[in-house]
């Protein structure tokens, strides 16, 4: 693994580190915050899933994130949201190829070579973290914006026991459902082999569930609200009677002011839920 910068921050460490990604067959680089506690031993980690267009930098740098992890002696992790190269697939589309993984394992040419997000997120990138920092592998808990919402939906629920929490920004909400998810997913995963099970937050719910408390912010003047499907989440949540904070914040678009705006709440709801 390469270091490629390493500041301090709020009495921590902002480092951005680069290592070889079996899953994905390039070089991956991730962003990663060590609160002060660190230097006495492992702390807790909280997952950052980053949504289209971003790399590990954009909440890295505008989320804010670092100064409440550091309150709270928490860790944070922003991953990048795809394989990256001069020699990976890409796609004139945001949505599509390069910065839009979509948390899947691709199994359809030519995505398959590299686009292996979910087995990167949820078991390469944990080996690396956990085998090369000081991180409590039992006190996880994970977050994201918009694809990255959907991310770590999928994800935890995927995991029963892995997160003690979970929560998102303006997640994509229902995949199966919204062509600007579903488009990309098929041609990652083929239309008709998908298991939206999986790979839709609400189909999840309903079929897995999360073992734990989940927050939810919401724009109302977000830009992609009608693709994001948030009263979809909404109805699986009622539904399913699950524990969970929904809310629509009035005004707020799709971007990181947003984010950053309700960072700190996000923050504080997985500390309580890592140091119950
Ligand atoms: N380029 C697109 C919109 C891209 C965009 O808004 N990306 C969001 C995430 S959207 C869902 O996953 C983002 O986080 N962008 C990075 C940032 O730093 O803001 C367009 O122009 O419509």
């Amino acid at each position: 693994m390469d270091t490629l910068s390493e500041n301090r921050c709020f009495g921590g460490r902002q480092g951005v580190y680069r290592h070889a990604s079996d899953a994905c067959k390039c070089d991956m680089t991730f962003g990663l915050f060590l609160p002060a506690e660190a230097e006495d031993g492992p702390v807790p980690l909280l997952w950052y899933l980053s949504g289209l267009t971003c790399t590990h930098e954009n909440a890295m740098v505008k989320a804010g994130a670092q100064q409440w992890a550091a309150e709270h002696g928490i860790a944070l992790v922003f991953p990048d949201t795809s394989p990256r190269g001069a020699d990976v697939a890409d796609h004139e589309m945001y949505n599509l190829g390069q910065g839009a993984g979509f948390y899947v394992n691709a199994t359809q040419a030519p995505w398959s070579a590299n686009f292996r997000m979910w087995d990167y997120i949820a078991e390469e990138l944990p080996r690396v973290l956990f085998n090369g920092f000081a991180l409590d592998e039992e006190r996880q808990a994970i977050t994201g914006h918009s694809m990255g919402g959907h991310g770590a939906l999928t994800i935890a629920m995927a995991y029963p026991g892995r997160f003690a929490s979970v929560s998102a920004f303006a997640p994509i909400t229902h995949p199966s459902q919204s062509d600007w998810a579903k488009k990309p997913i098929h041609a990652y995963l083929g239309e008709g082999n998908v298991d939206w099970t999986r790979h839709d937050a609400c189909l999840s719910l309903r079929a897995n569930g999360f073992a734990g408390p989940m927050l939810i912010d919401q724009g109302t003047g977000d830009q992609f609200i009608d693709s994001l499907m948030p009263e979809a989440l909404a109805a699986a949540i009622t539904e399913t009677r699950h524990p969970a904070i929904f809310r629509m914040q009035g005004g707020y678009d799709h971007s990181y002011f947003f984010v950053s705006t309700f960072m700190e709440d996000h923050v504080a709801f997985h500390a309580e839920a890592l140091y119950r």
